[in-house]
């Protein structure tokens, strides 16, 4: 017997930074978006206790020891239902890895969902969103999906209404970055200014809610996006392409270094998949439309 669970990545349509807190998160306004690119994570029973697999093109790059946020989910529900995390979880990976997209992420929300099932926990929605929080800020969104606004460190999620799919086409890179040093570098390029309480944009929320890809594209801001071009300026040259082919926004993914493009329809977002595979930076290009649903068990 086993389980297996679907987990979407994300894109940020705006991703609004405070100051650093003293528990050293950042306060933020953060609203996400699901797309349709997915990891499926499969648990099955293991009597030898637990173990991690994961295949996929960049398979080499995730970690299969208890570092993993899929070994961590289950470790966490394990211990909260007193019994021992006896399962293989295999994690077939589609999202790149250290991209911005929320990977790792959704690898935790699909394992906790799979091992839920798996285990006939029978944990409730706000346990799971308990355990997901304590994951990693990008979690519970993995299991949600759909659209939310994120705040707090991104993980207290309030669902939004969206009125239509947005086409999307997403770089990845030729190299990963990493989360807390886009962060780090978020908060030396702000040394000495005034960094203002984050708040959500009306006008990304009515941009969503209308399912307008105009008002969208006028709308979405990355304030991590300074610090993800500084410590990857070639990710620029990525961006321009990108609007050059047509794009209606261009735009780093949350904290990078995964470049997203709004398009208006299906043939232009491929339309600019193709020309940005011709760029420097971009390893692959991939076209996706969101929202989808969250974690979802097949
Ligand atoms: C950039 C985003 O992906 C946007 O959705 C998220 O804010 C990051 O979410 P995540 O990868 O789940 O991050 P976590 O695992 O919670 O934190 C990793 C590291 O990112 C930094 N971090 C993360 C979230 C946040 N609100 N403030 C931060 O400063 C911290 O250095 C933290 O140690
Ligand atoms: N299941 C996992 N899949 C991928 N990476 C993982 C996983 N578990 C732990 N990691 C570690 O986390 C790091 C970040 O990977 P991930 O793909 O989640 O980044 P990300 O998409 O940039 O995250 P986010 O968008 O949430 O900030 C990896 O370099 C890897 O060491």
């Amino acid at each position: 017997m086993s389980v297996t669970v679907r987990v979407p990545a994300k894109v940020n349509v705006q991703l609004a930074v405070g100051a650093a807190r003293p528990d050293g998160f950042h306060e933020l306004a953060n609203v996400f978006l699901a797309v349709g690119l997915y990891d499926e994570v499969t648990a099955t029973p293991s009597p030898d206790g637990l173990r991690i697999t994961c295949d996929g093109p960049d398979a080499a790059q995730v970690p299969l020891d208890r570092t993993n946020l899929a070994a961590r989910a289950a470790l966490a529900l394990a211990e909260r239902y007193g019994r021992a995390p006896d399962v293989h979880l295999h994690i077939a990976k589609d999202i790149p890895v250290a991209g911005g997209m929320a990977g790792g992420s959704a690898d935790g929300a699909g394992a906790l969902l799979a091992c839920d099932a798996l285990w006939g926990t029978g944990a409730s929605r706000e346990e799971l969103l308990d355990i997901c929080a304590d994951l990693g800020s990008d979690v519970p969104f993995s299991l949600v999906g759909g659209a939310a606004l994120g705040t707090g460190r991104g993980e207290r999620l309030t669902e939004l209404e969206v009125g239509g799919a947005f086409h999307w086409v997403f770089a990845t890179a030729t190299r990963g970055l990493s989360t807390p040093a886009v962060f780090r570098e978020f908060d030396r390029l702000a040394e000495g200014r005034d960094i203002s309480e984050p708040t959500a944009s009306r006008p990304v929320l009515d941009a969503l809610a209308k399912g307008d890809p105009d008002a969208l594209a006028a709308a979405v801001t990355n304030d991590l996006q300074p610090a993800a071009l500084s410590l990857f300026p070639d990710l620029s040259a990525t961006l321009a392409a990108g609007r050059e082919a047509g794009a209606l926004a261009a735009l780093v993914s949350g904290s990078g270094p995964t470049t997203a493009f709004l398009a208006r329809d299906e043939e232009t977002a491929e339309k600019i998949a193709e020309a940005l595979r011709s760029t420097p930076a971009c390893r692959t290009a991939r076209t996706a439309t969101g929202p989808v649903p969250g974690a979802t068990v097949l």
